[in-house]
């Protein structure tokens, strides 16, 4: 071999070793599959890639996001559980007690100091007054008052209140039926219907009886026959959702008694316990939409008798509530009372008024703008709160 052609051989040598490295060096390098790809091969699969069963291209195609991930199934709505209704007078007692100060702190002020002058017996009574007790129950209570601490020759503060307690008792009727009337008869629905002026807080209050009634585990369809309005109703199946409670709702201004009727059809039809149904109360002077009222519960009655009619008064709108008592009361037969907003008002008093007016118990207490904050209405509690000042 000539000197020559060994350095042509050296140069092509050079140049074919050169091209593989600048190859090698060129080649993009393969990637290590992510650590739980990883976690999956075998040593002996990391040494022979064409054993291995998982593909790393398609790993590389999941990283780059190309493959969707499968959609999640929306999460199961989380349902809240109510308070059951006994224990809910006293959780809520002190807010009574704080609004009611001023009849009893007053009361008792003028009663514990011995035999009274005729001022303090007036003063007695411009409280009772104050407080929204009404001039009926208030003579009536001024009376007997007087009467029995005579007799009894009370001059001890503790006895003195230990009769004002029984006398204001009395008044406010321990006796009276104050159960929710809610069962139907022959495997019908109860059905309660829920009338009252508008912002008195009807709608709150039918949302609060839904949760009542999920607590003690029975089944409620909520009907929202207030079509003025298509907040309320909004608003209504807001409160049924929270408790899993479904609503029949209609357009807005859509006949609130069909809504009534189709809410208590749909209610024998799906078998619930009770049925609620909210309904209009805006302006309640005017004839025409009280006799819409009277209509709605004569139609729903085509399907089932309703078993309670409950009345829903602010406790601070004081003599104003007991006209708009009056004027319901003629239209409907009420058959109970909700007074709310207790909480606000120093005039308890609405209550024995309110009773008298009508002739119907007080049955439930709104004491607060929290869920749970309806009470079923004790009287003892009551007059207790009202005396712990
Ligand atoms: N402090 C207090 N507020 C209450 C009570 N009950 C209801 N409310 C409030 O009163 C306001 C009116 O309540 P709604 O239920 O909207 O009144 P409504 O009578 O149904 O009026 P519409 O929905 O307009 O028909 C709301 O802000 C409630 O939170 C209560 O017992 N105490």
């Amino acid at each position: 071999m000539t000197t020559e052609t060994l350095v042509v051989l050296i140069a092509v040598a050079v140049v074919i070793l050169g091209g593989g490295l600048a190859y090698l060096i060129a080649k993009p390098r393969r990637e290590l599959p992510p650590p739980d790809v990883m976690d999956e091969l075998t040593e002996r699969e990391i040494e022979h890639p064409e054993l291995r069963e998982v593909d790393l291209d398609e790993v590389e195609e999941l990283e780059a996001g190309v493959l969707e991930e499968e959609p999640a199934a929306p999460a199961a709505p989380t349902l809240e559980r109510p308070e059951t209704p006994q224990g809910r007078l006293a959780r809520l007692r002190s807010r009574l007690s704080r609004s009611q100060t001023s009849l009893g702190r007053g009361l008792l002020s003028l009663l514990g100091g011995g035999d009274l002058t005729e001022d303090q017996w007036e003063e007695i009574e411009d409280t009772l007054l104050a407080a929204d007790v009404g001039v009926g129950p208030t003579t009536e209570l001024v009376t007997n008052l007087r009467a029995r601490l005579a007799a009894e020759g009370v001059k001890d503060p503790e006895r003195a209140k230990a009769v004002l307690r029984d006398e204001l008792l009395g008044l406010v009727g321990p006796s009276l039926d104050r159960t929710m009337h809610t069962t139907g008869d022959d495997n019908l629905p109860g059905v309660v219907l829920v009338v009252g002026v508008n912002g008195t807080g009807k709608t709150t209050t039918v949302g609060r009886l839904a949760r009542v009634l999920v607590a003690e585990d029975r089944s409620v369809l909520l009907g929202a026959a207030d079509t003025f309005r298509a907040a309320a109703a909004d608003q209504l199946e807001t409160w049924g959702a929270r408790v899993g409670v479904p609503t029949v709702r209609s357009h807005e201004g859509a006949d609130p008694a069909s809504v009534g009727f189709e809410t208590v059809k749909q209610g024998i039809a799906d078998g619930v316990d009770v049925v609620l149904v909210d309904t209009a109360g805006r302006l309640h002077t005017k004839s025409g939409l009280m006799d819409e009222l009277g209509k709605v519960k004569r139609v729903i009655e085509k399907q089932a008798p309703v078993t309670e009619v409950l009345l829903v008064i602010d406790a601070t709108t004081g003599q104003n509530g007991l006209t708009q008592a009056r004027v319901f009361g003629e239209v409907v037969d009420v058959t109970g009372i909700v007074l709310t907003k207790l909480d606000g008002t120093a005039k308890g008093g609405i209550v024995i008024a309110v009773q008298r007016e009508l002739g119907v118990p007080v049955k439930y207490v709104g004491l607060g703008e929290g869920p749970d904050d309806l009470a079923p209405f004790d009287p003892a509690d009551f007059v207790d709160a009202l005396l712990e000042a």
